[in-house]
């Protein structure tokens, strides 16, 4: 007899560790890092900052914040070797494709890629962290044919990733309103990618092989490839005038919309509100593009129909708008979901393997049962 009754679909509220990391209260979109307010960490803090807190579990101190931007300026750099397998790459492959076979080869260059001790991890962490940015860059560069950029060393980490994906410094806005969108996607609990990391890392396998696996995790439109996926809806739409049509044939069908639902929020994911408040002022600064008022009209039919079911907008609805408000192509948008989590996938992968334990869930048997060989020539 099989007992299927008490099989958690999709491990949904399975609790498998502890963690002072990240905190999320689903019904009411609360989400906090080390006990402070996602809002709070946007508005006041940068990226490299909650990098830092999230690796060692507590806020820096000005000389500690110092001393780690200056350790990641340091390891911006690649390996020429490096670059020149993305300058090889096929063109017109997707760049989560280029970005999981670059990290996977960054790990055969680095000599210390196997030290699984905590000081090892934390060091690979370090340079993941810094090489993200210049990886990414690479291949976008490399995809349009055009000469791959070296980092510069005056410039913050997001200035410094727009300096190399563009070839041209932005303005302090630019900069900053991108520091914000990392900061909003840095950490986010045990979510798919985060959780496959550290399962990778359960085995004590390296660095390289658990962030090698969360890029993965991360690419399906599930994920992190919800934020390409809103963009595709928003061009399928076109214009803002058919958008109250689009969606609503699209929920009368039980179709999926993207960028709407999560696993733990049923309510606004408090990141969705940061993002749509800086889509907004730069809407209201430089005109209304056609991407913010078709997601407005979105919103408004989704959270009407969808919201007693608890369908409400994710993070991944208007990250893209942002992105695209840049000047960066839909494409790269998940790879900039991997700039900004690998901190988390970091900080998860040394704080689990503190107190490891291998990662190996059972299944419920459903197959037959006391059956015999059949050998080839007697099978019908
Ligand atoms: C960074 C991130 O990863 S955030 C998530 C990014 N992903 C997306 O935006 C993709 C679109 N959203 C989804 O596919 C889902 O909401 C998920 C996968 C994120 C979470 O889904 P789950 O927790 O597995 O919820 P599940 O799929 O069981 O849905 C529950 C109900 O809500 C409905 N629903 C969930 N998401 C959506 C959606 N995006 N559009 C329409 N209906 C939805 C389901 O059809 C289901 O309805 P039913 O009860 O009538 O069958
Ligand atoms: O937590 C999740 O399941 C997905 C998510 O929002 C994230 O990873 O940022």
């Amino acid at each position: 007899m099989t007992d299927t009754a008490n099989i958690a679909k999709g491990l949904e509220g399975v609790l498998f560790t502890e963690t002072k990391l990240t905190f999320i209260n689903g019904s009411e979109g609360i989400l906090t890092h080390l006990g402070i307010p996602i809002q709070e960490w946007a508005e006041k803090s940068s990226f490299e900052e909650l990098s830092l807190a999230l690796l060692d579990g507590e806020l820096p101190t000005a000389e500690e914040l110092a001393k780690f931007d200056a350790d990641l300026k340091a390891n911006r750099a690649v390996p020429q070797a490096l670059l020149d397998v993305i300058a090889a790459m096929p063109r017109g492959i997707h760049p989560m494709q280029a970005l999981r076979t670059a990290v996977s080869y960054l790990g055969l260059l680095d000599a210390q890629a196997e030290d699984t001790s905590e000081e090892g991890r934390r060091a690979i962490s370090i340079r993941l962290i810094a090489q993200f940015a210049t990886i990414i860059a690479a291949i976008n560069r490399a995809q349009e044919g055009q000469e791959i950029i070296a980092p510069r060393m005056d410039l913050t980490h997001a200035g410094n990733f727009l300096y190399m994906l563009t070839g041209k410094e932005p303005t302090g806005e630019q900069a900053r309103l991108f520091d914000i969108a990392l900061v909003l996607h840095a950490d986010h609990g045990m979510n798919a990618s985060t959780f496959t990391a550290i399962a990778t890392a359960s085995t004590l396998s390296d660095m390289y092989s658990c962030m090698t696996s969360a890029i993965g995790a991360l690419k399906g439109p599930l994920h992190g490839g919800a934020n390409e996926a809103v963009m595709d809806m928003l061009d399928e739409v076109g214009t803002p005038d058919q958008a109250g049509a689009y969606i609503t044939r699209k929920l009368d069908n039980k179709e999926k919309i993207m960028g709407v639902g999560h696993r733990v929020y049923k309510y606004f994911d408090p990141r969705s509100r940061v993002l749509r408040d800086y889509a907004e002022h730069v809407a209201n600064k430089e005109g209304k593009s056609n991407y913010y008022q078709i997601l407005e009209t979105i919103e408004k039919i989704v959270v009407d129909r969808m919201g007693a079911k608890g369908i409400y907008p994710n993070v991944d609805f208007y990250s893209g708008t942002v992105y695209s408000d840049l000047g960066i192509k839909k494409a790269y948008f998940t790879p900039i979901f991997a700039l900004a989590r690998i901190s988390g996938w970091c900080a998860s992968v040394i704080e689990y393997t503190r107190d490891n334990r291998l990662l190996r869930p059972d299944a419920v048997y459903t197959g037959k049962v006391d059956q015999q060989y059949v050998p080839l020539k007697d099978r019908a």
